[in-house]
């Protein structure tokens, strides 16, 4: 697997707050990667250090397999990380021409990324006609140029509306299919979970969890039980190989799995153990549950 971006350690402080805390994870090459937590919890200073924008205080990070120096290795790398600074009297062609010159890249690219991000018919249309979401595909069309290894992107679909939300997604889910592997920073787990194939979790700068997508909703679910007996119900429960975790709550005890099990097999060991159950259910976390339990936050009503 080749390796396109690895932190170690990485630490941004800012005076007595340390905005990004011993950070580490790796980019593997044609994955989608987010870089999801609540507000202030260290994405842009992460992603600003690695783009060489943000003076990092310690640690390491390495660009495709430490094999290229950080200046050379930008130049293999699209990212938006502010607002898109175009000229609004321009045209869209216009305006990707003189980054083309900037980026000394061939202008011969400029159909195609416009193509990419569903703004080809516009070309000839001024900067300032665009809504927001063409904006931000302009800026995407922009940062595919010079044809990067990676994308990197900030809260791609921040300010926008939901048409314009799915249309961003869209094209990233296009970009990556191309082969382009895709860093994005969110605070949407929706967005995250739409989108990306692995994510890494932080809150205070950080990391509280990292790997693909799928694992972190992988848990085995929980099962709500009642009886007469609550205190032997809980003890029968604990006794149990296949359960992690007994807690009582409100007269319902909730036990965690720590392997699959049906709601039928947990009947019969507690019926063979002279218990009969008043109430049993089982239930699942929702991988958003999962997220707010991770970055300790309360689920907004
Ligand atoms: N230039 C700066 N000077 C001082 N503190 C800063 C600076 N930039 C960021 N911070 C602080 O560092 C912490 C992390 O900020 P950062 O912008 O990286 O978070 P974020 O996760 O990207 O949040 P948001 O989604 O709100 O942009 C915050 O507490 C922020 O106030």
């Amino acid at each position: 697997m080749e390796t396109i971006l690895s932190l170690k350690d990485l630490t941004k402080k800012y005076g007595a707050l340390t905005a990004v805390d011993k950070l580490s994870f790796t980019i593997e090459k044609g994955n989608v990667y987010g870089i999801l937590g609540p507000n202030g919890s260290g994405k842009s200073t992460t992603l600003g250090m690695v783009l060489n924008v943000v003076n990092k205080t310690s640690g390491e990070f390495a660009w495709f397999n430490g094999n290229t120096d950080t200046h050379e290795a930008l130049k293999k790398v699209g990212a938006i990380i502010e607002h898109p600074n175009f000229y609004p009297y321009m045209t869209a062609a216009q305006n990707l021409a003189l980054v083309c010159k900037i980026k000394d890249v061939p202008k011969d690219k400029i159909d195609e990324k416009l193509e990419i991000v569903g703004l080809l018919d516009r070309k000839d249309s001024k900067f300032r006609t665009f809504s927001l979401g063409m904006k931000q595909r302009l800026a995407i069309a922009s940062a595919l140029l010079n044809d990067p290894k990676i994308l990197i992107l900030d809260e791609p679909t921040n300010g926008l509306d939901p048409q314009g939300i799915h249309q961003i997604r869209e094209i990233i889910r296009k970009i990556a299919a191309g082969g382009t592997t895709i860093l994005l920073a969110s605070h949407l787990l929706d967005e995250v979970e739409k989108v990306c194939s692995h994510v890494v979790i932080i809150r205070n700068g950080k990391k509280l969890y990292s790997g693909p997508v799928d694992a972190i909703n992988a848990s085995h679910g929980f099962f709500e039980l009642q009886a007469k007996n609550m205190k032997l119900l809980q003890e029968l429960l604990i006794a149990h190989p296949g359960i992690e975790n007994v807690s009582e709550k409100e007269n319902i005890v909730t036990a965690i799995l720590k392997e699959p099990m049906d709601a039928e097999t947990i009947n019969e060991y507690l019926f063979e153990k002279g218990l009969s159950l008043s109430y049993l259910v089982k239930r699942k976390e929702s991988l958003e549950e999962q997220f707010l339990t991770l970055t300790n936050q309360t689920p907004s009503a």
